[in-house]
């Protein structure tokens, strides 16, 4: 899979973290969902992307790979892509640039009775850098942490 479809990987969590890790069978029941799972997307951010000046691509495109982070997620631990219901936090912590290679985690941190309370981070992993010319480009290590947010995800009620 190229970069420009993006890529995925659902990560067992550190040692000590209380989690799992992945989980792949869509027949687990709420009961088999474990705080700490979680699931990383990466992809590149098109040029056609920029809204503001400077390159600029605007918010709502990093909510969107949270919305797709927490679709595979959900599929993961309830076998339904299930329900954004809510953000109760969202920070812009640094701007996304078109041309940039940004990873999204979504991390379970509540298990409710249907809702799946998640923390997300986005990442830009590597950058444009003109300066070197239009193709030139860097990899960010560390990686530039860019948005942090904090949202409920409500799986179907059972049939
Ligand atoms: C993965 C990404 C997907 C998307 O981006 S989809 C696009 C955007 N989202 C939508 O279009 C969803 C529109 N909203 C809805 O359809 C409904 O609205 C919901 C399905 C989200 C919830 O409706 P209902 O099932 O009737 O909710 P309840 O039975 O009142 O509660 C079920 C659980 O969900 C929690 N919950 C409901 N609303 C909120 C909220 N606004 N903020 C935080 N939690 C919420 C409750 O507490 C409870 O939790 P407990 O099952 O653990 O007891």
């Amino acid at each position: 899979m190229s970069l420009a479809e993006g890529s995925a990987t659902a990560e067992p969590v550190p040692a000590g973290s209380g989690a799992a890790g992945t989980v792949t069978d869509p027949s687990v029941t709420a009961g088999s969902v474990t705080e700490g799972f979680a699931v990383t997307h990466r992809r590149y951010v098109p040029h056609s992307h920029a809204h503001y000046g400077g390159a600029l691509v605007d918010g709502a495109y990093g909510l969107g790979l949270f919305g797709d982070v927490a679709t595979e997620l959900l599929i993961r631990t309830d076998g339904d892509e299930g329900l954004f219901a809510a953000y109760s936090s969202v920070e812009f912590l640094a701007p996304v640039l078109a041309g940039d290679v940004v990873e999204a985690t979504a991390t379970l941190v509540r298990v409710g009775t249907r809702s799946r309370e998640i923390d997300f981070e986005a990442r830009v992993v590597c950058r444009s850098a003109p300066d070197r010319g239009p193709s030139a480009a860097v990899v960010l290590d560390p990686p530039l942490v860019v948005t942090r947010a904090r949202g409920t995800v409500v799986a179907p009620k059972p049939a």
